[in-house]
């Protein structure tokens, strides 16, 4: 069985934060490659202040010096609201010889009680979780821990830096800080 891991996101933007605990979770869960996965419309946010084309060009930036990741735009071809039991429902039928990880941060281990049809999802994938300041460990759910330094990095805090005309520089890959400021997003 070829074991994948899965990073969904709004991606909006990518961020080191969302490097590090990919490859973190790589690493410590053995895993073949980490797909990364935007979303259309996120679930349980507003809609992201970027469209979806550039969020996925900018993902496709930030792993294209890794060999083992890899984006998966399938959740960019649906309709409506990107729940992960679609999601993972589709990768399964489509990867019978594959055993699926799905990677979220502390903030998304606390509100996984709220998750679309949640009870069917943890039959489905396993979670694995990395620790976020500021959010509480929930163990209502079984989440396989990776560790990484904690790592105070969202992509809200540089909508606002880039609002600010603040650097961000090294808080995103280096091909991402390119692009957005080739394509002048998130200015004010
Ligand atoms: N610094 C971080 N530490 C741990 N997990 C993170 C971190 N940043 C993002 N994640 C996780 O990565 C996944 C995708 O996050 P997303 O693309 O929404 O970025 P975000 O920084 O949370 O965005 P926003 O600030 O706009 O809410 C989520 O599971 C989220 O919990
Ligand atoms: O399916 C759900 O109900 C659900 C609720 C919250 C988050 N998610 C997924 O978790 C991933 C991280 O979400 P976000 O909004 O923090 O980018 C992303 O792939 C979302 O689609 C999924």
């Amino acid at each position: 069985m070829k074991r994948i891991g899965i990073l969904g996101g709004t991606f909006d933007p990518p961020h080191l934060g969302h490097m590090i605990m990919a490859e973190a979770s790589r690493e410590q869960m053995k895993l073949d490659e980490v797909w990364f996965i935007p979303s259309h419309l996120p679930p349980h946010k507003q809609a992201a202040e970027v469209g979806a084309l550039d969020r996925l060009k900018m993902v496709k930036q930030a792993v294209k010096s890794n060999q083992r990741f890899y984006v998966n735009d399938l959740e960019l071809n649906r309709e409506g609201k990107s729940y992960t039991i679609d999601t993972i429902q589709q990768l399964r039928l489509e990867n019978p010889e594959t055993e699926f990880y799905f990677i979220i941060g502390g903030d998304m281990v606390e509100y996984l009680p709220n998750w679309h049809r949640i009870d069917e999802l943890v039959k489905l994938v396993q979670f694995v979780g990395v620790k976020r300041p500021g959010f509480e460990w929930d163990h209502q759910y079984d989440v396989h821990e990776v560790d990484i330094p904690l790592i105070e990095i969202s992509s809200s805090e540089i909508r606002l830096r880039l609002a600010e005309q603040k650097t961000i520089r090294y808080l995103v890959p280096e091909t991402v800080y390119e692009y957005i400021k080739e394509h002048r997003l998130y200015e004010a």
